[in-house]
């Protein structure tokens, strides 16, 4: 069955050159002249050459005649790109490839396929995986999160190459808040190493980040073996600990009081009110979200989001 990758942006251009090693993929880009005249995306994903059998387009009508259509758009396009376009993605399998929660609604990407394409088949695919290394076939392990059985182990087979390989699990929720919440760490982490606090206070906000984590878990009745596998503490780690993430880079200049480039994809920063907003609400206690929340809308500086996190009342772990 036939591939199409929407989005031309890093992860969707090395997922459409990781799966067109093993067969023809469709990669649409609404600005794809580019990419078609290089046979390479300069912009988002440079040096990394199309195989042949990768072919890109402007035409979505021509994307869409695949079956399995992944999405690779920001979080917060997602919904608004699915409604317009809901009644040619009808019956097909649309896999979620962003992490995030959305902004005006606390949903995640498989929420937002379910709810404005009811009868597709609604899946998540994430996990630690930076666009350049699966561009490049690097060995590279994710899960794929998609409540029916047997469409899941049909995808599974279709998207898994020599070098991808992919881990299956029925938890949906699980899936898309892992990848979501772990960005709103890697801004924390990158701040305290911006800031010079050192490896050990990462590890304690990586740490303390995932007890948050399976909090808001548990609060939307994820598994929470689910945040513990490559979807949740998996990508965590890679985030928090590379300078390849944007999320974690923008906390290293939130940290050094540096200026960070407003066009760069940073999912975590709206995930982070989102999120914010989802545990007030619920009366969940996240005090690292909310001190990366209020740094990211400047009602809080770094001395302030630490001297938060340090005066809390002790407790036990
Ligand atoms: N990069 C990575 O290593 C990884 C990224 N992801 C996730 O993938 C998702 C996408 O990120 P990434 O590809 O890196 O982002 P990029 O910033 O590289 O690209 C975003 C792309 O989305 C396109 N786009 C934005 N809005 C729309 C819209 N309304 N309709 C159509 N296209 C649109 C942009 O098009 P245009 O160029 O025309 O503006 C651009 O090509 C994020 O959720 C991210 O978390 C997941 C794992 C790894
Ligand atoms: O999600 C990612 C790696 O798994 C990519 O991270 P960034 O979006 O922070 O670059």
């Amino acid at each position: 069955m036939s591939i199409s990758v929407l989005g031309g942006g890093a992860f969707g251009t090395a997922l459409a050159i990781a799966l067109s090693g093993q067969r023809p993929v469709t990669l649409w880009a609404r600005d794809p002249a580019d990419m078609q005249i290089n046979r390479e995306n300069k912009t988002r994903l440079p040096n990394c050459r199309f195989p042949d059998a990768l072919t890109v387009t402007g035409d979505l009508a021509q994307a869409l005649a695949a079956q399995t259509i992944l999405l690779a758009l920001p979080m917060q396009q997602l919904r608004g790109f699915i409604k317009t376009h809901a009644y040619m993605l009808a019956g097909k399998s649309l896999i979620a490839c962003c992490k995030g929660i959305e902004l005006s609604t606390g949903a995640g990407p498989v929420q937002i396929i379910a709810q404005e394409v009811p009868d597709a088949h609604a899946a998540i695919l994430t996990g630690p995986s930076f666009a350049v290394d699966i561009a490049r076939g690097l060995p590279t392990a994710l899960t794929l999160a998609v409540a029916d059985e047997v469409v899941a182990k049909a995808l599974q087979a279709q998207l898994t190459t020599p070098a991808l390989r992919l881990y299956r699990t029925k938890d949906t929720v699980g899936a898309e808040l892992g990848g979501a919440l772990k960005n709103v760490v890697a801004i924390a982490c990158g701040t305290a190493m911006g800031a010079g606090m050192g490896e050990s206070a990462r590890a304690a906000l990586m740490t303390r980040g995932y007890a948050e984590m399976q909090r808001m878990a548990a609060y939307r009745g994820a598994d929470p073996d689910t945040l513990a596998g490559l979807s949740g503490f998996g990508d965590l780690t890679l985030t928090c600990t590379s300078e390849g993430s944007r999320n974690y880079r923008l906390g290293l200049s939130l940290g050094r009081g540096e200026v960070f480039d407003a066009g760069t994809t940073v999912e975590g920063a709206a995930t982070a009110q989102a999120v914010a907003q989802v545990a007030r609400q619920a009366g969940l206690d996240m005090p690292i979200t909310m001190a990366v929340a209020g740094l990211l809308d400047k009602s809080l500086d770094v001395k302030a989001a630490v001297h938060s996190l340090l005066t809390r009342p002790l407790k036990e772990e």
